[in-house]
């Protein structure tokens, strides 16, 4: 069995005390946020840094929960995906990097997209990761949910976190400005109360729950712009 980093002791994973030669040679882990709003190219950098840690040799995990795609995959709207491994409710993410260790797979980094649908105790077994078996974490995900609340796992990430990288890539409102928050619209309406968790797109499908990323003033009034920017029909009167 081949621990994922040489400073370990393979015989007890996360709870192994390194020797000070070890110690010495070990890299530190670290765990790394970056955070937008939908379609900003979360899922799109993902898969980006997974392809350059790989590059270099080094072999990560992809983990994700609730892809758009309704399957376990990392997929970008720019056309990229790669399977992946679904965070299950409840799921020990230290436990499940011991399985692959266990069965002699080295793990250097991992990927975790959709991050917000994380528990807290997900988040800070993470951390624990980082800090015990010096792996590089790097999450993606909403800050804010359609109420313009913290999800969970992102309040944990930002209260754990190393690192914090607001996406660069902006998403523009109808109107032009900065959009931050995400909108849930059902029905041409903008939708302020319902369940955290609704997976779905911001391409417009007839008769379904969609997202629509606005500046704050067009979120607070709920108002969706144009039907043309909107993604209907414009009736020819
Ligand atoms: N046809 C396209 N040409 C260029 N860029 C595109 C195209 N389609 C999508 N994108 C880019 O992909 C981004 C969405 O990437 P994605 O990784 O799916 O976002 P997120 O995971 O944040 O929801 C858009 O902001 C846009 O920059
Ligand atoms: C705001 C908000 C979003 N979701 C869902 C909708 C999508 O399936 C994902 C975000 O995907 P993306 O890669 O960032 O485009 O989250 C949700 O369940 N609840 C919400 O409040």
């Amino acid at each position: 069995m081949e621990p994922s980093n040489p400073a370990l002791d393979p015989t007890d994973a996360l709870s192994s005390v390194p020797t000070a030669g070890a110690r010495r040679a070990a890299a530190v882990g670290s765990l790394r946020f970056f955070f937008g709003p939908m379609d900003c190219g979360k899922s799109t950098l993902a898969l980006q840094i997974d392809h350059n840690q790989a590059r270099q040799g080094r072999s990560g995990l992809l983990l994700v929960r609730h892809d758009r795609s309704g399957t376990p995959t990392i997929s970008s709207r720019m056309g990229l995906a790669r399977r992946a491994l679904e965070v299950q409710e409840g799921m020990d993410l230290c436990a499940l990097v011991r399985e692959h260790w266990a069965r002699g797979a080295r793990v250097d980094y991992l990927i975790v997209d959709e991050a917000q649908f994380l528990s807290a105790e997900q988040v800070d077994q993470l951390a624990e990761l980082a800090d015990e078996a010096r792996l590089d974490v790097y999450c993606f995900g909403l800050a804010t949910d359609f109420r313009s609340t913290l999800f969970p796992g992102s309040q944990r990430l930002f209260e754990l976190a190393d690192e914090l990288n607001a996406i660069q890539v902006e998403v523009l409102c109808w109107c032009g400005l900065s959009g931050r928050f995400n909108a849930r619209v059902h029905d041409g309406e903008v939708v302020r109360a319902g369940s955290t968790v609704l997976v779905a797109d911001t391409a417009p499908v007839a008769d379904e729950v969609r997202y629509q990323v606005l500046c704050r003033k067009h979120y607070r009034t709920g108002d969706l712009g144009p039907a043309a920017v909107r993604g209907e029909q414009l009736s020819l009167t």
